[in-house]
Parts: structure tokens; C-alpha cells; sequence
């Protein structure tokens, strides 16, 4: 046998729904709240007892003001709302995300029903976006690990072939100049024997610091082998590359590098190999090759070059 609805349904409703971590408000065809409980109020920034019988739009308005409760970053306040409005009318069930100011999230149900009145219900999603988050941040935290060179702190080959592979695809199908220098310290050895391998490493730490500072934010140098790095330096012609890379060497040749704090600067000079993309290049393996030939000729006559 069907039972009856009880006649205090209502009530019960009501009672959850205000107990309820979730937000649940009527607005009715004249867009005034009609109902709604606590935090759905805590939406707009405000009490049930303010919002009820007030406009949804004055609520939001009050929320963009006072910078309480729902987070709308917007300067024109109006053609925002507006927009809202369009996006809301078109359809009969929209469901969306939004966060407040005080750190919260809810998943928004809005349901727009025949009689012109509009339900809408929130879920509490404030423990799924924040985990959500951590997890991006734990991806990001591994992702840079993983592409970071750990002594220097630049790019490691494995970014390399990355980066070199998406802006060489870039550069040949937009027809645009790219360039590739390798660079290597010269006498590393000796660097190593003179000042030991720690001294090596802080020589190494430090030349990466500095050549990094001297790229555009657009170029990527990393550090492909014990002490010879590559810059990929994107929109690049090959006149611009040389004057690029002659930059780089003059200002380390005359850069005093310290393997300690009582020691006086330590001089170093490098040794660079410059190619730059041709007609019927397909990777940048063409252009390694060419750039480390061309490293191996500076090498031979004499170091303190760049070919
Ligand atoms: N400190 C330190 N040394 C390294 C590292 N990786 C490689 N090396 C050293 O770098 C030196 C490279 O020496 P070589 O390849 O002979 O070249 P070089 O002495 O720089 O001579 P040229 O390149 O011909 O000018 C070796 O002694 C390696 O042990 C590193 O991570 N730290």
C-alpha cells in the first residue's frame, strides 16, 4: 500500500535543509530571494534574514563591493551580471562551480522551473578542490624535479629534447628563425684539479646562474652533459645568435667566479658551437650536430670562441 506524503513534509524539509552543510535558495520570476537557508546567505556574504526578499542581482552587487562571500573578479560590475544572466537564462539546468572568499567551494545546481521560480543548491566541495590542489601542486613540484638540472638549477637534457622538439615543430611550420648554441667551459678538468670537485660544482652552479640571466625569459638554457649546456634561443636568425653568443662569452671570460669565500675570483672562458634552422631541417639533431661541430672547431682553434 502507498503511503500518504505527511502533512508536516515541509517542516521536515525545511529542518534538513537547514542543518544541511549544503546551500539550497528559491528565487522567484521577479529574481527576489524567497527562501533560503544559511548557507546560501554566506553565498552573497550576508544573513538569511538579509537576504530574503532581496534581488539576487542587489546581493551579488553587495558581495563585489564588500568583497564578502562569492569571489567576482571583475571591474565592470554590470556587464559581468549581465553576462551571468544570459549564461543562466539560456538553459533550464546549469551547474557550475564557485568559490568564496573565506575559502570555500561549492558545486552550484541552478534549476529554472516553469513557474519562473529558480531552485538553487550547493555542495560543499571545499575538501575536493583543496586535495585537488595539492595534487596539482605535488604534479607540479614532481614535473619541475624531473626537468631540473639539481646542481645548477637549470634545465636538464630530458627538458631539453622537450623543449627542443615543441620549438623546432613550432619554428617549422610558422617559418620562423630559430637558433642553438652549445656551449662548454674550457679546461674543465683543470678547474676540477686546481679547486676539487666541489669547486668544480660551485663553477658549474654559478656559470649556469649567470648565462641564464644573460637569455631572454623566451630562451631555455640547460645543462646537457658534465660541463656543456645548450641554449635554445627561439626567434633567433643566425646573425642575432652570434651576437648573442659572443655577449655570453665576453661577459664570462671577465666574470671572477669564487669557489670559496677567502679565495679570489677565479677566471673562466667557454667555448661556443652556433647553428641555426635551414631549409630541410626536420629536428634539432640537425642543428646539435652542427652547433657541437662547430663547438669542436672553436675547441681546436684555440677556446675563448664562439663558431
Ligand atoms: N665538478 C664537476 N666536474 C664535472 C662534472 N661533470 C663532469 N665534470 C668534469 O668535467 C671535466 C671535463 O673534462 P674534459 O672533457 O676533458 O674537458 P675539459 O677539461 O673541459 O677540456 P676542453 O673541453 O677540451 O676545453 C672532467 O674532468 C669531468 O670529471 C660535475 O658534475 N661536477
Amino acid at each position: 500500500m502507498q503511503k500518504s506524503t505527511p502533512a508536516n513534509l515541509e517542516a521536515i524539509l525545511i529542518e534538513g535543509i537547514e542543518i544541511s552543510p549544503n546551500c539550497l535558495g528559491v528565487i522567484n520570476s521577479d529574481k527576489e530571494v524567497i527562501y533560503c537557508n544559511q548557507h546560501f546567505a554566506s553565498i552573497f556574504g550576508t544573513t538569511v534574514q538579509n537576504a530574503t526578499g532581496k534581488k539576487s542581482a542587489d546581493l551579488l552587487r553587495n558581495a563585489w563591493e564588500t568583497k564578502q562571500g562569492v569571489i567576482i573578479n571583475t571591474d565592470n560590475f554590470e556587464q559581468w551580471l549581465a553576462n551571468l544572466h544570459k549564461l543562466h537564462s539560456d538553459k533550464a539546468l546549469n551547474q557550475y562551480e564557485t568559490d568564496l572568499t573565506d575559502g570555500r567551494w561549492f558545486k552550484m545546481t541552478r534549476i529554472n522551473l516553469d513557474s519562473g521560480n529558480t531552485i538553487i543548491m550547493g555542495v560543499d566541495i571545499t575538501e575536493l578542490k583543496n586535495a585537488q590542489k595539492a595534487l596539482e601542486d605535488a604534479h607540479q613540484h614532481i614535473e619541475n624535479l624531473v626537468n631540473t638540472d639539481q646542481l645548477t638549477g637549470v634545465h636538464n637534457r630530458r627538458s631539453y629534447n622537450q623543449i627542443a622538439k615543441q620549438e623546432c615543430a613550432r619554428a617549422i611550420r610558422f617559418n620562423q628563425p630559430l637558433s642553438l648554441l652549445v656551449i662548454d667551459i674550457d679546461y674543465f678538468k683543470a678547474i676540477n684539479d686546481n679547486y676539487g670537485h666541489i669547486g668544480g660544482d660551485k663553477i658549474l652552479k654559478e656559470f649556469a646562474q649567470t648565462c641564464d640571466k644573460l637569455l631572454r625569459l623566451s630562451d631555455s638554457l640547460s645543462r646537457i652533459g658534465g660541463e656543456e649546456f645548450t641554449a635554445i634561443l627561439p626567434m633567433t636568425s643566425q646573425d642575432e645568435a652570434k651576437l648573442i653568443a659572443e655577449r655570453i662569452r665576453a661577459q664570462i671570460a671577465q666574470h671572477p667566479f669564487y669557489v670559496s669565500q677567502t679565495c679570489k675570483g677565479i677566471n673562466i672562458t667557454i667555448s661556443i658551437g652556433c647553428s641555426t634552422l635551414v631549409e630541410g631541417d626536420t629536428s634539432m639533431n640537425e642543428l646539435f650536430f652542427r652547433a657541437d661541430k662547430a663547438l669542436y672547431s672553436a675547441k681546436n682553434s684555440g677556446r675563448n670562441k664562439v663558431q
